[in-house]
């Protein structure tokens, strides 16, 4: 299965070439493939704050390519590098919230500075520590696909219909997905009869990109109102809600796209199962619980806005862009590591001490 789901990468996010990183520009896909060269921290920052590039794993990758960056430029300028680099790890710290891959990756790049023998060259330990942190997302993304559809064929084999919500494919990730990565896989395996996406407003992470994603690999999709998803939960038949995560506490709470925590609480009603798929560095056991997490608000323009045309009343806007969900009404957490069925404090902390699988 692995060379089937090898071959199913097609399209990518984030390239690491020339000493520059490029990202697609997801704020206008599916209409135009722009793809914009970073040689800075701060520009990465932008490219992230401003959703450039987005998805939890997407910004943990390109936070540490843009530590790469600072590393060469403040290098560059001589005086006390590492003092302006940390104010780069600060601005990058500062671009959105809620993804602790962020973090993570920032953590990663700062721990193989702090490790440097005297005599090593700091530029080259750290490009090679982001080139790790991208190889290694893509393992995971590869790892989690074929647990996720393990589990998918132990509960009821072929003839799945799946409802997805937000972006968790090859736009959001160092591969070719965690949610999607799934989907793609149990796809690839004969056992997937269609899928509905959420649009995921305001945003419209699923019609704009996953809705793409899934229609370019020929991947039966059908696209829904966020809104439609209890009626289609209730009428087509849906076996499995699968999702992603942009953080994870200790106790199996899920942060991610807003109005992902409705969709579990419709699902269990209709007795769905609620699938969530996620890496490892997504794992904040730090936090006890979703409580704890801080949720990222944005500019109310983006609801009252659609394509640039005000459509909305004047009015004040309220636009949480995550929700939590509470790990009681979670079937599976599924990880790189491992796959974690009605997690609680326990599990996860187990799930923790686990090795990688692959
Ligand atoms: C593999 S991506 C998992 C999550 O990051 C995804 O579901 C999500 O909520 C993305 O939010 P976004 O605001 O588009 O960055």
């Amino acid at each position: 299965m692995r060379d089937r789901l090898l071959a199913a990468e097609k399209v990518k996010a984030i390239d690491w070439r020339d000493g520059a990183l490029y990202l697609l520009d997801q704020r206008i896909l599916p209409f135009e493939e722009k793809w914009i060269a970073y040689t800075s921290a701060a520009g990465v920052a932008e490219a992230i704050r401003s959703m450039v590039v987005r998805g939890a794993p997407a910004i943990g990758i390109s936070a540490a390519y843009a530590m790469v960056l600072s590393a060469r430029a403040r290098i560059a300028e001589g005086c006390d590098w590492q003092a302006e680099w940390e104010e780069d790890y600060a601005l990058l710290a500062d671009s959105r919230p809620t993804a602790v891959n962020l973090f993570w990756a920032l953590g990663r790049m700062r721990d193989r500075l702090d490790r440097l023998k005297e005599d090593a060259d700091p530029l080259a330990a750290l490009e090679a520590e982001a080139i790790a942190i991208h190889e290694s997302d893509r393992e995971a993304n590869l790892t989690m696909a074929q647990l996720g559809v393990d589990l998918i064929r132990k509960h009821q084999g072929n003839a799945q219909t799946i409802l997805t919500h937000c972006n968790t494919g090859a736009l959001a990730t160092g591969g070719f997905g965690t949610a999607l990565g799934v989907i793609r896989g149990a796809f690839i395996e004969g056992m997937v009869e269609r899928v509905y996406a959420d649009e995921t407003r305001p945003w419209l992470q699923g019609s704009r990109l996953t809705a793409w994603e899934l229609a370019n690999e020929g991947i039966p999709v059908t696209l829904n109102a966020d809104s439609a998803a209890a009626h289609i939960m209730k009428t087509k038949g849906i076996t499995w809600v699968i999702v992603g995560a942009d953080r994870i506490t200790a106790n199996g709470d899920v942060a991610n796209k807003i109005g992902t925590y409705q969709l579990a609480v419709s699902a269990m009603h209709h007795g769905v199962r609620f699938m969530v798929v996620a890496p490892s560095s997504t794992i904040d056991m730090n936090l006890a619980s979703g409580d704890d997490i801080p949720i990222e608000e944005r500019d109310g323009s983006e609801l009252l806005c659609v394509g640039g045309q005000r459509v909305g009343a004047e009015v004040e806007a309220f636009n949480p862009v995550f929700d939590v969900t509470p790990a009681d009404l979670i079937d599976a957490i599924v990880t790189e590591k491992g796959i974690v069925e009605r997690p609680d404090t326990a599990k996860m902390a187990q799930l923790m001490c686990r090795k990688r699988l692959h």
